[in-house]
This record gives C-alpha cells, structure tokens and sequence, in this order.
C-alpha cells in the first residue's frame, strides 16, 4: 500500500528577484515499510517538498495523497487532523515545547494522536539515550540532544508516515548513524514509510531507496 503519493506537483515562490519554479511536475510514491532518502543541493527544494507532503504548504497544482487520503482536497482543519493521527514531521529546527520537560514533550504527540503507551515511550527514551535528561526543559539541552528528543517524540506516537528534515544533522556521525538505525528500524517495523532529506550520501545508502532533486525534478541520486 502507498503511504505518500505526490503526483505531478509543482510549487513556485515570489521572491524579491522574480518568481522561482522550486518543483516542476514532481511525482513519487512511497510505500508502507519503505524508507526514501531525498537528496538535492542546498535550495533545491527538499524541505518544500517535504512541507507539501505534510499538507503543510499548498502546491499549485498537483495532487498529495497520504495513504487514501487526498491532502489536496481538504481544508487546513482536516490536514491538521491527519498530520496528529497519522504523520510523524522532524525538522531542522526542532519546535520542542519550552514549557514542559524531555517527558512531556516525549508524551505530547502521544497523546495528541490517541495513543497512550508508557512502556513504548520509556523504551524509546532509553534507546534514544535521553533516559536521565527526562527531567530537564529543552533550553537546557545541546543541539544534539534536543534533536533526539524531537525524533523520540515524533516516533513515540508511532505514526504511520514520517517526514524528517536532516534529522540527524546535529549529531556526531556514530550517534547519527545510531539513531537513524534505530528510526529506520522502529518505522519498518511498524510497516511506516519514512522519507528522509539528507545531505549524507552514506545516510542515504542505507535507505530502501533514494531520488535527487535537482532543476525542480526528481532524479536518480549522483
Ligand atoms: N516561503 C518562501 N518564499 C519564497 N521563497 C521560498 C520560500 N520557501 C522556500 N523558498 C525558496 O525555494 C527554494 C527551495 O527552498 P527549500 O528550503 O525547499 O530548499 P532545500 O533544498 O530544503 O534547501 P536546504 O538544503 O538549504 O535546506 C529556495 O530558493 C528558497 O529560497
């Protein structure tokens, strides 16, 4: 079964020297239990890609379907209510909740989409490495273990697609390579699709399959 399906989008932005065309007829599929790394040069439109696929940005024409449902053709209340039950998004920054703890920021998703499961969250923390930070509020974590924790609380809920910008970007190459093991196992496993940008090749080799945008389309990865 498809979990995302973008069919022949395209997307421009105005901007101070003219109108950019960031995707031109970009179509993709991914199914359940894969993992698609994006890759592409800094601008080229990855995280625009990924916003539409979450229903987060509006294409101009095109179509985005997550598993049967067409993003497309609903308002912003019905995109917000598939995006909490059933979309997992990690981005670059890292948009934690000040005001609550790596706990509660780790129970958040959770319980927004549904899904109460302490024993699962308390795994996910341990193999995240955030067991003795659970405590601790997000200004009083580094880069990396912020990232970590956005990745726990996005995975806790379990969703069934996961959209991640550079979601390892702010660890050491051992920790990244850790962590996205354990994101491509745990979103296997659960039969979720992930679609991962990445600028790391080596990152990219390790999901089931890769495309490059490049010129606003998608390609084979160089
Ligand atoms: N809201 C916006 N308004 C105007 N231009 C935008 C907007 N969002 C993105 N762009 C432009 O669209 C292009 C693609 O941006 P995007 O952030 O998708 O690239 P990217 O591949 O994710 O880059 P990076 O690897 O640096 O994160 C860039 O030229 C950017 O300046």
């Amino acid at each position: 079964m498809k979990a995302l399906t973008l069919c022949d989008i395209s997307k421009s932005f105005d901007t101070a020297e003219g109108r950019v065309e960031v995707l031109k007829h970009v179509s993709l599929g991914l199914e359940a239990g894969q993992s698609l790394a994006l890759t592409g040069e800094s601008g080229s439109g990855k995280s625009t890609l990924l916003h539409i696929a979450a229903g987060l940005e509006q294409p101009d024409a095109g179509q985005v379907r997550v598993a049967q449902d067409d993003l497309t053709a609903m308002g912003d209340a019905g995109r917000a209510r598939l995006r909490r039950g059933q979309v997992g998004l990690i981005f670059q920054q890292f948009n934690l909740i000040p005001s609550l703890n790596v706990g509660a920021n780790l129970a958040f998703q959770v319980r927004l989409a549904g899904k109460a499961d302490a024993a699962f969250v308390a795994d996910l923390a341990q193999r995240l490495g955030l067991e003795g930070l659970l405590q601790r509020y997000p200004e009083q974590l580094s880069g990396g273990q912020q990232q970590r924790v956005a990745i726990g609380r996005c995975l806790a809920a379990r969703p069934a697609l996961v959209l991640a910008d550079e979601p390892t970007g702010n660890l050491d190459e051992a920790t990244g390579d850790q962590v996205l093991d354990l994101m491509l196992h745990l979103t296997a496993q659960a039969g979720a699709a992930l679609l991962l940008v990445t600028h790391s090749p080596r990152l990219a080799a390790r999901c089931t399959s890769r495309a490059h945008l490049r010129a606003g389309q998608l390609g084979d990865a160089p």
